[in-house]
């Protein structure tokens, strides 16, 4: 993973960058990760597609909760944005991915047929902030063979074009984005799911974010994990986590209830989770 500052110069280039490499494509495959599908994307990428057909991936599908992430599927749906869900690390549903670019650009094809182009070849590129798996689906989709060397005009130095399929090119970098967390609840949202560094924000306002929200959505789950009651589950969250503290042996050692708190959620022990559904009507997301 990538361990990026970003300040503004950082931003400004890995725009520049960005927008540079996006003109060389058909098509983006905007990488999330689907326990944050919103929180975990730069919204400034909209823009600076300008009108460049997008497959929206939600990565990291197998960690997430699979009720919202139909929810988010369908408001993709709603909203005419091909999505798919997906686990890269074991290459689930990945190969549709090809498919859902060759019917999103079925004209273009059709017109480069039509001008004697027997296969006319797909380009394409991943983009998306730190993390979200980029590497791990351009590893997964690649064939290993490089398609094409960035020896041409108009293609940046040392820049290659990898086989993905048939017809299907890659760049062989993908597009970084940073994280927009200014935004409290993103940047909450963000470092719970451990899409950010941790040096960023304080484990204990994370880890009392994450039990409020799990006390909220997901109570069943702090229940069985912690071996919570009904009376512990009224408590504020506040004094919720002073009483785990104790009943897991930390004494009055906050700091490292919430690491161990933060820890829990992101190796699933508190099981599948997503941290935000896409309309406002949010419902408690598992019953007790
Ligand atoms: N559980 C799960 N883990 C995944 C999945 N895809 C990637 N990962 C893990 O997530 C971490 C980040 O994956 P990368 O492929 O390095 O992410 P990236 O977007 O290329 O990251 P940067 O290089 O930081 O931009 C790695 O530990 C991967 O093994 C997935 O679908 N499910």
């Amino acid at each position: 993973m990538a361990q990026i500052n970003w300040f503004p110069g950082h931003m400004q280039k890995a725009r520049r960058e960005v927008a540079e490499r996006i003109k060389q494509v058909d098509i983006v495959f905007e990488v999330v990760d689907a326990r944050v599908p919103e929180s975990s994307r730069n919204p400034m990428l909209l823009s600076m597609l300008n009108q460049k057909p997008r497959i929206a991936i939600l990565n990291k599908a197998d960690l997430a909760d699979p009720n919202r992430t139909k929810q988010w599927l369908a408001a993709y749906e709603q909203a005419d944005q091909p999505a798919l869900a997906i686990d890269a690390q074991h290459a689930n549903r990945l190969q549709q991915l090809a498919q859902m670019a060759t019917t999103q650009l079925a004209d273009k094809i059709a017109r480069k047929k039509a001008r004697g182009i027997k296969t006319p070849h797909i380009r394409a590129m991943c983009i998306g902030i730190p993390n979200v798996g980029k590497s791990t689906i351009l590893n997964r989709l690649v064939h290993k063979n490089i398609a094409v060397t960035g020896n041409r005009p108009g293609v940046t130095k040392n820049q290659q074009w990898l086989k993905a399929g048939d017809n299907l090119d890659l760049l062989d970098t993908p597009g970084i984005l940073w994280p927009k967390f200014e935004d409290q609840e993103v940047g909450m949202r963000l470092a719970l799911s451990g899409a950010i560094a941790d040096t960023v924000f304080n484990a204990d306002d994370v880890a009392l974010w994450g039990l409020t929200y799990f006390m909220q959505e997901y109570p069943a789950r702090l229940r069985k994990a912690y071996g919570l009651n009904d009376a512990d589950m009224t408590l504020a969250p506040h004094d919720l986590m002073a009483y785990l503290t104790s009943k897991l042996g930390f004494g009055e050692e906050y700091d490292r209830m919430a690491t161990r708190l933060i820890n829990d959620v992101r190796k699933g022990e508190l099981g599948r989770y997503t941290l935000e559904v896409p309309t406002a009507e949010a419902e408690h997301a598992d019953t007790e």
